[in-house]
């Protein structure tokens, strides 16, 4: 039997205590409480428990009262959001029809123009050229360096006006703040004497315009933008003040090995570098010369060559490094030298250097230098957008500028002519004989190159080619090409447009553009190979239907601008923004006249490349 069938007896015996059972000794003993005195603790109970109720009750009431209150408001929320959103997207729809009223009414050049300045404004939030070190912590250097270099009193005292003469005189414009004095004769630079004496060697007896005004500014210690047209000497006026801050730095405190370079060039191209390299192995070889100078080294940095050959600078202190942008990466962090005590970084062809394709190169090398330096840009060619970016990156700089940025060499002689596809090559022989060799032939299609070096040796025409094709065989032949095309030993050389920028050759007498380049900076470019250092040249360029009809535009406005004859079929050629009613200054991106900067074929090239890039990073996992 379970305990539970028990129990309930147990409790009854509890509850109702009978008097017969008050011996169950169990049960807990409950003292006996008289009925009056039991009716009175139930009434006072009673009382209690109303007076409990009433409260609750009030509580209730007060809580549902709350609620309804909470509930009003909500609903007085909803309403209200509901009429803002009412608002907001009627004043959307309202601004909407007011936009596409306006459009409707703007003309078409009004629409090209807007477009024109989204895209500006979109290059103009590219990130500045610093060092990262630099941007992370926001360092800004507000003061140019400061250089020993003065020029003689006599400069010093001249008067504003007297130097705005002298500038008008060689068509020299300059912009910026304290811009250091022209200077119309190398005596007065204090160039070193042996300097002097070999640049008169070279029959090089008075400045250029960017040189006059050039050198003082680079020797004052400035930030410089320099801009002047191909051929007018600017190698030497970024060159010699860089020798000279050397020559000054190692006159102090000799460098030793591990120490240095004082400064670097660089360029784009390897044979621009080897070029330029030449050029100073030639003058500081000139400086050392008498003995009262000191010996600088200097280093060719490029690609495609072995740098064990030059072990024997690098075991020296190192001055001077003149370099391509990949190779010097690679040395700067192998840590074969460092950036710490570089003060001078000059960039030659500096337009395609900060814009297509080595901006990035351009950024990692600025990431290894340590202090402030002097910052020099040189071209013949500068798109103001470039300009502007280039200014946001340098200290207080100067801009130097001769002629328009991008106008052609009035010393060439520019013959345009249409010939059709099929009869380029039998009129490319009729065409070298208009003048003595030498003659460089320019094509921007590398089998293009090699098909008319073949047709030409074929003819019995000494050439030889050259393109940009980056192969260590190729390196050698370029570079094979290039001093027999020098040295006189070949009469002409096909090259395309990457491979022969800046590169300077003696005297060529005729250049032929075999195929009109897309971007007219490039056909600057190369018809500068002719008419350097004050001497006249020719060149012809053929054209067909093949040509963008935006290229002809570009190249019927440069020919205007040069005073050369525009042939019959580029006179046809309407702008369709003179048409249209639209303004006609030149393209901010390339600097073409032809077009504005929505038709700008360099732009969709960079868009081009960009997303090429952006495809082969991401097929390649490379971010
Ligand atoms: N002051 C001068 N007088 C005469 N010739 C000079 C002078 N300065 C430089 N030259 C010569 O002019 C030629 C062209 O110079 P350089 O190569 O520096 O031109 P550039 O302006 O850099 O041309 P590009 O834009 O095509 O690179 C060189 O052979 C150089 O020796």
């Amino acid at each position: 039997m379970s305990t539970f069938e028990s129990s309930p007896k147990r409790r009854r015996v509890t509850r109702s205590p009978s008097p017969n059972n008050y011996y169950d000794l169990d049960e807990p003993y409950e003292p006996y409480v008289p009925v009056a005195q039991r009716r009175q603790a139930r009434l006072a109970k009673l009382s209690s428990l109303g007076a409990a109720t009433d409260k609750e009750k009030a509580q209730r009431e007060q809580q549902e009262a709350d609620e309804r209150e909470d509930e009003e408001r909500e609903e007085e929320r909803r309403k209200e959001k509901a009429r803002r959103e009412r608002t907001l997207l009627m004043e959307a729809q309202e601004v909407h029809t007011r936009k596409a009223a306006e459009d409707a009414q703007k003309t078409d050049v009004e629409r090209a123009e807007e477009k024109d300045a989204e895209i500006l404004a979109a290059i103009a939030a590219r990130r500045k050229l610093a060092s990262d070190l630099e941007l992370a912590k926001g360092i800004q250097y507000t003061d140019p360096l400061k250089t020993s270099w003065r020029p003689p009193k006599y400069i010093r005292d001249r008067s504003a006006e007297e130097n705005r003469r002298i500038r008008d005189k060689y068509h020299i414009i300059v912009e910026g703040d304290d811009i250091a004095a022209p200077i119309e004769h190398f005596t007065d630079m204090k160039i070193p004497e042996p300097l002097l004496k070999f640049l008169k060697s070279k029959r090089i007896f008075m400045p250029t315009p960017i040189q006059l005004q050039g050198l003082p500014v680079a020797l004052s210690g400035r930030d410089m933008i320099g801009i002047a047209f191909t051929g007018s000497g600017k190698t030497l006026a970024f060159c010699l003040p860089l020798i000279m801050l050397a020559c000054e730095e190692d006159a102090k405190l000799p460098l030793i090995k591990g120490e240095g370079p004082v400064g670097v060039v660089l360029c784009p191209s390897r044979e621009l570098a080897s070029q330029t390299y030449e050029n100073i192995l030639q003058w500081t070889e000139a400086l050392s010369r008498e003995g009262t100078y000191p010996r600088l080294n200097t280093l060719l940095c490029i690609g495609g060559i072995s740098m064990s050959d030059q072990s024997h600078v690098l075991n020296n202190g190192l001055h001077i490094v003149v370099a391509t942008p990949g190779r010097l990466i690679d040395m700067l962090e192998k840590k074969r030298f460092t950036f710490n005590n570089c003060k001078y970084v000059c960039m030659d062809e500096a337009d395609r250097m900060i814009d297509l394709g080595f901006e990035d190169d351009v950024r990692t090398i600025m990431s290894f230098l340590r202090r402030q330096r002097q910052t020099l840009l040189f071209s013949a060619t500068m798109p103001r957008k470039i300009q502007d970016f280039a200014q946001q990156s340098l200290t207080k700089p100067v801009l130097v500028n001769v002629g328009r940025a991008g106008a052609a060499n009035l010393d060439v002689l520019q013959v345009v002519e249409y010939v059709k596809q099929e009869a380029k090559m039998v009129y490319l022989l009729e065409c070298l004989q208009k003048t003595a060799p030498p003659v460089i032939v320019f094509s921007d299609n590398k089998n293009e190159v090699d098909d008319i070096q073949e047709y030409l040796l074929l003819k019995g025409v000494e050439a030889v080619a050259i393109h940009g094709s980056k192969s260590a065989y190729a390196q050698e032949e370029r570079q094979y090409a290039i001093k027999a095309f020098k040295s006189g030993a070949k009469d002409v050389m096909v090259a395309s447009g990457v491979a022969s920028k800046g590169l300077d050759f003696n005297d060529i007498q005729h250049v032929i553009i075999f195929s009109m380049p897309k971007e007219i900076e490039d056909y600057v470019h190369q018809i500068g190979r002719t008419g350097r250092s004050g001497k006249t040249g020719i060149a012809t360029t053929f054209v067909n239907m093949n040509t963008p009809e935006q290229t002809l535009l570009d190249l019927k406005y440069l020919l205007m601008e040069a005073g050369q004859k525009v042939p019959p079929f580029l006179l046809t050629i309407d702008d369709p923004r003179a048409a249209q009613g639209g303004s006609l200054k030149g393209c901010p991106v390339c600097g073409g006249l032809g077009h504005s900067i929505s038709n700008c074929p360099k732009l969709e090239d960079t868009q081009r490349r960009q997303m090429a890039s952006h495809r082969s990073n991401v097929d390649t996992g490379g971010y």
